[in-house]
């Protein structure tokens, strides 16, 4: 990749692809780094559901797991046991919200928030402190959330080997006493994993699966935050409910940068003739931008999910053989976060803007949020529905 690109995507990757798509008249796009990007729905479509693009294990998790059986089974156990602890984590967010302060800088205040609430589900209470200890300091050294910072992630490094060693310790005494009913995702990768993987290769397992949780529900959380005021005049409720809030920050501004996969044999997309090997991405950016199958799509309007129907093509949580198993639970998770922190108080931000920065996934510039009170009585945390979906809840 030549210098210049890549100061221009580091700079700003979406007005990049979006770049891309303007000088491309068929929508197949060479990437700069290698291997082609779909900006058009009909060929992102065959890429994402197409049986042959799909067969085998997925590269979400690399070498890691043996079979797409255990692939799948992992993500199901994981999803279930989240679902399960949808209580806990609602409890963990009102005490981590009250704690909050007023004032407070993001994205670093919001990947806090995120995972102070979800470690419980990481590592139980019952696991020994040291080993939650080794995580919690893992998480602030960045081996949760990815630093653009290069120093900072040479320190997450070191912080990541130590909690690898730590899990995997964690993983032998479970595996010697035995795992029943599981209590935190650490039981439910055990339990999904055949009995002859190593422990090492669980807890590596365990730690991509809450890295693969935590990262894009902590980022789908500030775009909704950032978006929702920047889109809305300071000092009044947000006119929407928060399930639109975060559907329309999905679309605006989906996570991840491009779901790639490799074809298996040439292959021709929309008239561009791809080589058997080359890796091909689908952009979901570019998708819910178009303005074929979009209303005014660089406009960011939450209640355009009123309506349930009618919309164009949306994969923020992917599509087909390979999509993401816990889009439900993932969707009520930051729905959840941003009713608990617009309870009672009025938001805004300072200092940010909707341009994104890329990390392991698109995400926000540093902003400043300020929480104000507003004599508001505060709603019954009834309201919200298990799915983040009642239409009544206004924020
Ligand atoms: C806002 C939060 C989330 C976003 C935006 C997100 C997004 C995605 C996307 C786009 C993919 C597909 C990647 C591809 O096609 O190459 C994916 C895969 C996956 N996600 Fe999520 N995800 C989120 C939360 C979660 C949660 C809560 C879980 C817990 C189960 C999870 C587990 C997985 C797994 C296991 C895969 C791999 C699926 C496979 O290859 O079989 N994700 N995610």
């Amino acid at each position: 990749m030549r210098i210049g690109d890549r100061r221009r995507l580091r700079g700003d990757p979406l007005e990049y692809v979006d770049d891309l798509r303007r000088r491309s008249a068929t929508g197949v796009m060479r990437l700069p780094g290698g291997g082609w990007c779909l900006g058009e729905a009909e060929p992102a479509h065959v890429l994402l559901r197409g049986r042959e693009f799909n067969a085998g294990r997925s590269g979400f998790f690399g070498d890691l797991l043996p079979t797409r059986a255990v692939q799948v089974e992992v993500g199901h156990a994981v999803r279930d046991v989240l679902r399960a602890g949808l209580p806990d984590y609602r409890a963990a967010l009102a005490s981590a919200v009250a704690g909050l302060p007023s004032v407070s800088r993001w994205p670093e205040a919001g990947n806090r928030l995120v995972y102070r609430c979800l470690a419980d589900l990481l590592l139980h209470p019952g696991t020994p402190a040291g080993a939650r200890r080794c995580a919690d300091r893992a998480a602030d050294a960045g081996v949760v959330f990815r630093s653009p910072r290069v120093w900072r992630r040479a320190r997450a490094e070191v912080a990541r080997a130590r909690v690898i060693a730590a899990l995997t310790e964690q993983v032998r005494r479970r595996r010697q006493q035995g795992v029943g009913e599981p209590r935190d995702v650490l039981d439910a990768v055990l339990g999904a994993c055949p009995d002859d993987l190593a422990d090492r290769t669980v807890a590596r397992v365990h730690l991509m699966m809450f890295r693969a949780v935590a990262a894009p529900v902590a980022a789908s959380l500030a775009w909704s935050v950032l978006l929702a005021c920047l889109h809305h005049t300071p000092g009044s409720p947000w006119p929407w409910p928060a399930d639109q809030i975060v559907r329309e920050a999905l679309r605006h501004r989906p996570i991840p940068w491009m779901l790639r996969r490799t074809v298996p044999r040439t292959t021709t997309f929309a008239g561009t003739s791809v080589h058997a090997g080359d890796l091909v991405s689908v952009s979901p950016h570019l998708l819910h931008h178009d303005p074929r199958h979009w209303a005014d799509p660089d406009a960011y309007r939450p209640e355009r999910w009123a309506r349930s129907g009618g919309h164009g093509p949306y994969i923020p949580f992917g599509a087909g053989p390979f999509a993401c198993p816990g889009a439900s639970v993932a969707q009520t998770l930051v729905t959840e976060a941003l009713t608990a922190l617009a309870e009672g108080v009025h938001l805004s931000v300072t200092g940010g803007d909707a341009r994104a920065v890329m990390s392991e996934g698109i995400v926000p510039r540093p902003f400043t949020l300020h929480r104000t009170r507003t004599e508001r009585a505060p709603r019954h945390r009834e309201e919200v529905s298990d799915h983040g979906r009642d239409a009544a809840t206004r924020l």
